[in-house]
């Protein structure tokens, strides 16, 4: 029944697209929803590589029903064990019961504890190959990109890589599954966001495997989220090799938390003096309003970051230190910081944003502002020297 995209010579496009699901790892908002990507191989053996979220396996066994149009599976491939790629494994199991899944040491220690499964296993190491006929697959581990058992399937053939989350983005396939068939206009921002969100920490294992992988021609790009890249694949590599080298773009983020409107106050003259200054990309974030993925996301993609907070029962601004707190087990590397807070009676905000640009080992920029109460002449120009410094350093 159904027309499957065929990537390349046998090589079927199965995967499933889920526009219910509201947050990602019920933390992060999914405005294009997401797709869970798997790839059969239909060759003299038969090879699926991945398997997609529980909620949709009803219609993604029926499509790999369909391409097998008869045959059995052969081989499951799992590149990588969290729940939104191998939930649908024990159905798959029950199903193809002689399907031998390849994995390595860590994915089987995985694979039992989540779906008890142990037999049937067939363990790849390293650069090891596996012929399935016309196709020649290899293996490659990729550790901590963003799970300790995640590795990369290599078709030589093909010129294949299934690349596991690696190179994935928000955003459901709406249509066509290849780059070069769909508008790709939102897929950029949503790729950022995904990786500052869910890859954010790694940034080490990250460049390991991108310098892993650099030797290989790879002519179709096939993760686990998202489209599947041929003609952008340069622009993929770039947008995930900046980001895991923590290299900024020109820019400033200014972040704040306010409950009346005082230290927006401070935002936005330091924001006014960033553009009089120079600075065309300012973006600016108002820590209640703007889910923490979007933010996030922006301190990834710039260079400098200004964050203002109130005072709030002697400690920060709540909303503030919750960002904070994701910023930090991101270990974001490499910011300009800036920083000014409010208070009324006793002020602590500022005091504490100092003590985390210190533990983020983030270079200060211009003087800290901390205003006492409604904003005043001398606060408004120590805010707007702090702009200056800022577009001064960037
Ligand atoms: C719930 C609450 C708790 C506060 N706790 C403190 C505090 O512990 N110390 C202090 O100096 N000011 C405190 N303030 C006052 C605010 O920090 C101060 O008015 C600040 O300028 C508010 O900034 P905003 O106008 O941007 O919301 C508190 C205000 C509120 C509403």
């Amino acid at each position: 029944m159904y027309k499957l995209k065929e990537i390349a010579d046998k090589v079927y496009y199965v995967g499933v697209n889920d526009r219910q699901k509201a947050l990602f790892e019920n933390m992060w908002p999914l405005p294009y929803g997401v797709s869970y990507n798997s790839y059969l191989i239909v060759d003299e053996k038969t090879v699926l590589v991945d398997t997609v979220d529980v909620c949709y396996s009803d219609i993604f066994l029926k499509k790999i029903e369909d391409a097998l149009a008869g045959r059995t599976l052969d081989y499951l491939i799992v590149n990588h064990m969290e729940p939104d790629h191998s939930g649908s494994i024990r159905l798959l199991r029950q199903l193809y019961p002689d399907v031998q899944i390849i994995g390595n040491k860590r994915t089987f220690d995985m694979l039992e504890g989540f779906h008890g499964i142990h037999t049937g296993l067939l363990e790849v190491k390293e650069g090891d190959t596996l012929s399935i006929g016309h196709h020649q697959l290899s293996f490659y581990l990729a550790p901590m990109v963003h799970w300790p058992e995640v590795m990369v399937t290599y078709d030589a053939t093909d010129k294949i890589l299934f690349s596991a989350d690696a190179f994935g983005t928000f955003g459901s396939l709406d249509g066509a599954v290849m780059d070069v068939d769909m508008n790709l206009d939102h897929y950029w921002d949503e790729m950022r966001r995904y990786y500052a969100n869910i890859v954010g920490k790694y940034g080490n294992p990250v460049q390991k495997a991108l310098q892993k992988l650099s030797g290989l021609e790879i002519k179709t790009l096939c993760s686990t989220h998202g489209p599947v890249w041929t003609k952008y694949i340069p622009d993929v590599i770039k947008i995930y090799d900046e980001l895991s080298r923590y290299e900024g773009q020109d820019g400033v983020v200014i972040v704040y938390g306010s409950m009346y409107g005082n230290t927006e106050q401070m935002a936005e003259t330091i924001a006014a003096s960033l553009a009089e200054h120079g600075v065309k990309n300012i973006v600016m974030h108002n820590v209640s309003k703007s889910h923490a993925s979007y933010i996030l996301k922006d301190i990834f993609k710039y260079k400098a970051v200004i964050i203002g907070c109130p005072t709030y029962c002697n400690q920060l601004y709540p909303e503030i230190d919750s960002l904070l707190q994701k910023i930090e087990i991101r270990e974001v590397k490499n910011r300009l910081f800036g920083y000014f807070g409010s208070f009324s009676w006793a002020g602590a905000a500022v005091k504490r944003l100092a003590a985390f640009g210190e533990k983020m080992n983030w270079e200060v920029v211009g003087t800290p502002v901390e205003q006492k109460q409604g904003l005043k002449q001398d606060k408004y120009e120590a805010c707007w020297e702090l702009g200056k410094a800022m577009a001064e350093r960037i």
